[in-house]
Parts: structure tokens; C-alpha cells; sequence
């Protein structure tokens, strides 16, 4: 018997970064998007833990007990007294350290998969609290939609949304680390006052209602200074979607995926098109949003 889950990828349509605190993280107003990009993760039972993966990006998957996705299933055997016995495949689709949080979505799926694997019976709250444990963005796999994360980004509070956001990504030719971006945000705060990051209404407002437009001008990223100051060649595939007919462009979370707000589907694969034929990035894939979290197939 197997079970597969399938799990979404996330834009941050705004990303508020506060200051460095003193265990290393950042408290965020950090508002995630699931969208369209999903990685599927199979558990079946084995002789012990194993972990597989398919995809372009499947060379740059660590394969050992550092994967994000064998990690949650040895933290819910540990809770739940189980063997974690079990063959983890990952069908991987998402850009693998693109600031898309492919990892932390195989996470919550590992996880699911497994509880429903093993029958352990924990309830939704206990699968959440392991998803913080293992990483800030790992609840929101789980969760899916449209959600406000606080803390570091793991304390969720779901929002409403409105309507369907059509959205490009363009994958970029290397990936970033995503504690390195953080370093250089501190390195370019050295000496500035940094606010409480707080959620901004008009970014909420703009998802409750649908409106791209709106949504197009309220946009922002505390990070995308840190990852293009890293990555300085993505001005030009954000400059290179925004002339196509983005609504706005921006990066995705810690970079180095760019992302691009479409008025509809149809002006998303126009984008898409001249970001493939710019030579600014590697790949320029088209989702929508607002997508599910976590579901078992
Ligand atoms: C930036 C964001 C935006 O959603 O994601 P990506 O764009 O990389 O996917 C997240 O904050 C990434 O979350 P995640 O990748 O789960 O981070 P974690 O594993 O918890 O932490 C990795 C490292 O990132 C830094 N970190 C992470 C979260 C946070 N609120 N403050 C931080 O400073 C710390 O250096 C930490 O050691
Ligand atoms: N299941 C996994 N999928 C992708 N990367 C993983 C996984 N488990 C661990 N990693 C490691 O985590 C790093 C960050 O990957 P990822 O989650 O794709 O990016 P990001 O944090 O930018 O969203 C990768 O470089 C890889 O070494």
C-alpha cells in the first residue's frame, strides 16, 4: 500500500522582515500564496527509511537524512512511537532552492503522507506544531490557500481570497541559500532602524477582493534588495517581464525566482513566452493561485 499527497509551492506577495533576533531568525509579517507548482511525495512501506526523486532538479535533492522530507517522517515516528520504515519518493516539479519553499512543501507532504500511512491519528494542530519544527515555512504546505504567518512565519492565520491570480515564475540559473539572503538583509540594515513587520491592509485587501491590479501596486518584498544585491543579473529578468505586460514583478521569498503578477492566463503565457525568449532566465513557468495545501490522492 502506498500513499501519495500532493503539495503546492508558495509566492510571498509581502514579505515584512524585521530584525535579526537573538536565536538568528527574523520575526516576519510574511503573506504566503500557494500556487499551481505542486511535487508529489509517495510513502510505502520498507525496510527502512529511503528516500528517491524524480525531476529536472532532482541532482540538487540531497537523498540522506537531511531531506527535508525523510526529516518529518522520522519526527512523526519519534512522536508517535513508530518505525519510520518507510520509501519516500518525491516527484519533484518545484524550482529547488528558488525561494518557492520546495522543501518545506515535501516536509508537509512526507508528513501527511506518513500519518496517513501509519494511522497515527494526530490531529490537525499536532501535524501543524511538527510542520513548525522542522521549518518556519513548512505549516503553510500543510495549509495551502492564502494565510498571514507571523513569528518567524509559522504561526498561520488563514485569509480570504477573492479570485484567481494568474502568475509567472521564472527560474533563475543558480539557486540561493536562504540563510545567506537573510545575512545579507542584515548586512544592508547595519545602522537603519528596521520597523515591526506588520501585514499591510492593502495587500489583504487586494486578495479578499481578487483585484490584480490592486494587488499588483501593494506587492513587496523586504528581501529582494538582499537577493539581488547576491544575484544582481535578476534586475534584468524582472525588467524583462515587466516590459512583456507584467502587472508587477517581483522576487519570490529569498530569490532567486522571480515573480510575475498577469492580469489573466492569457497575458501569464504571453510573459511567459518573451521571459523564455529574453535569455534572462533558465525557464518561465506559468501558475495560478490560490491553490490547495496538503491533499492525499
Ligand atoms: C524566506 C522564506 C519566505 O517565506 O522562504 P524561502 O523564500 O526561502 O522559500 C522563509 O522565511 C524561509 O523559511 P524556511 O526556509 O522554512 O526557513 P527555516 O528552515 O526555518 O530557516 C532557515 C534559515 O533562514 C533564516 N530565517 C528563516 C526564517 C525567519 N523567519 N528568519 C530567518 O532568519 C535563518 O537563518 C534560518 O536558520
Ligand atoms: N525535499 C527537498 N527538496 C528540495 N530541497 C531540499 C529538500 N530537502 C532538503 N533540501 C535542501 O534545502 C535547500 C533549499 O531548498 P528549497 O526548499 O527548494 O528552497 P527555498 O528554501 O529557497 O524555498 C536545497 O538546496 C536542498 O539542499
Amino acid at each position: 500500500m502506498s500513499v501519495t499527497v500532493r503539495v503546492p509551492a508558495k509566492v510571498n506577495v509581502q514579505l515584512a522582515v524585521g530584525q535579526a533576533r537573538a536565536d538568528g531568525y527574523h520575526d516576519l509579517a510574511n503573506v504566503f500564496l500557494a500556487v499551481s507548482l505542486y511535487d508529489e511525495v509517495t510513502a510505502t512501506p520498507a525496510d527502512g527509511l529511503r528516500v528517491t526523486c524524480e525531476g529536472a532538479d532532482a541532482g540538487q535533492v540531497p537523498l540522506d537524512g537531511t531531506n527535508l522530507a525523510a526529516r518529518a517522517a522520522t519526527a512523526l515516528a519519534e512522536r508517535y512511537g513508530r518505525d519510520p520504515a518507510v520509501h519516500l519518493h518525491i516527484a519533484k516539479d518545484i524550482p529547488v532552492a528558488g525561494g518557492m519553499a520546495g522543501g518545506s512543501a515535501d516536509a508537509a507532504g512526507a508528513l501527511l503522507a506518513c500519518d496517513a500511512l501509519w494511522g497515527t491519528g494526530a490531529s490537525r494542530a499536532e501535524l501543524l506544531e511538527l510542520c513548525a519544527e522542522l521549518g518556519s515555512d513548512v505549516p503553510f504546505g500543510l495549509v495551502g490557500g492564502a494565510a498571514l504567518g507571523t513569528g518567524r512565519g509559522e504561526r498561520l492565520v488563514e485569509l480570504a481570497v477573492g479570485g484567481e491570480f494568474h502568475w509567472v515564475f521564472a527560474q533563475a540559473g543558480r539557486g540561493l541559500s536562504t540563510p545567506a539572503v537573510y545575512r545579507e538583509f542584515d548586512r544592508l540594515a547595519e545602522g537603519r532602524e528596521i520597523p515591526e513587520p506588520a501585514a499591510a491592509q492593502p495587500v489583504l485587501d487586494a486578495l479578499a477582493k481578487g483585484d490584480p491590479d490592486a494587488l499588483a501596486v501593494a506587492l513587496a518584498n523586504d528581501l529582494q534588495p538582499a537577493a539581488l544585491s547576491l544575484c544582481p543579473e535578476l534586475s534584468d529578468t524582472l525588467a524583462a517581464g515587466r516590459a512583456a505586460g507584467a502587472l508587477a514583478a517581483l522576487v519570490s521569498g529569498s530569490g532567486p525566482t522571480t515573480a510575475f503578477l498577469a492580469a489573466d492566463a492569457r497575458s501569464a503565457a504571453e510573459v511567459a513566452a518573451v521571459l523564455r525568449a529574453s535569455g534572462t532566465c533558465r525557464e518561465a513557468r506559468t501558475a495560478s493561485g490560490p491553490a490547495p495545501g496538503a491533499t492525499v490522492l
